[in-house]
């Protein structure tokens, strides 16, 4: 999606360690108009594929999700929580993952109200790194026995190798941008086709 790449030349930072700093416009300070143009460009790439819930995970992916529903017909969003609440009751799927930007395990956990056998999902999310949100993710449909129809991406680090171990495992991943290789001495990002 040229206008997301465009906007990461323009106001991402690259910085040591593989990570791409978007703050600006994508995880921290939201540009919401972009959200809804990658909404509208995942609804255009998942035309016809039947979807009746969103499927993220805090805290990024949040916002992204929710704009994205109003291009598919608004169905649900539901994310999983990565803390343990005296808000969190009920039965819940759980598993949990290495967060690459927190350097720690987190639990995943959604409430098993929210989730079941009839749900076809459309998982989303800011970036997608080595893989870990979305194995935790695609675990707890697993768990729920819903059928994950296909996963939308905003910013893919393909370097790092995580989408392709999703598509080999015959995931339908449409990430709207995928970096080739950055380097942070040059300030240089190369984008694969996407
Ligand atoms: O493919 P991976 O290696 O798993 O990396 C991608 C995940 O990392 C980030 O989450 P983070 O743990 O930074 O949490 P946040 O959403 O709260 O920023 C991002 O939002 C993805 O969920
Ligand atoms: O802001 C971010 N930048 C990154 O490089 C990254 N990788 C995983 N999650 C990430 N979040």
């Amino acid at each position: 999606m040229k206008e997301l790449e465009e906007r990461i030349r323009r106001d991402g930072i690259i910085k040591d360690g593989g990570v791409l700093k978007v703050d600006a416009f994508l995880n921290h300070q939201c540009d919401v108009e972009l959200f809804d143009a990658m909404g509208a460009e995942w609804a255009q790439r998942f035309k016809g594929v039947p979807v009746n819930k969103i499927l993220t995970i805090e805290a990024s992916g949040i916002g992204i999700a929710c704009v994205a529903a109003r291009h598919f017909g608004n169905v649900p969003v539901v994310f999983a929580k990565k803390a343990q609440s005296i808000n969190l009751d009920g039965e819940q799927y759980a598993t949990s993952i290495y967060s690459f930007t927190k350097q720690r395990e987190f639990p995943v956990i959604v409430g098993k109200r929210f989730l079941g056998p009839n749900d076809h999902v459309l998982i989303l999310d800011d970036f997608l790194a080595n893989g870990k949100a979305l194995e935790g993710l695609l675990e707890i449909c697993e768990l729920a026995g819903a059928q994950v129809q296909g996963i939308g991406i905003a910013i893919e680090k393909a370097f790092q190798g995580g989408g392709d171990r999703l598509r080999a495992r015959g995931y339908r991943v449409e990430s709207l941008a995928r970096v080739g290789s950055m380097d942070a001495g040059a300030g240089t990002i190369e984008f694969l086709p996407a």
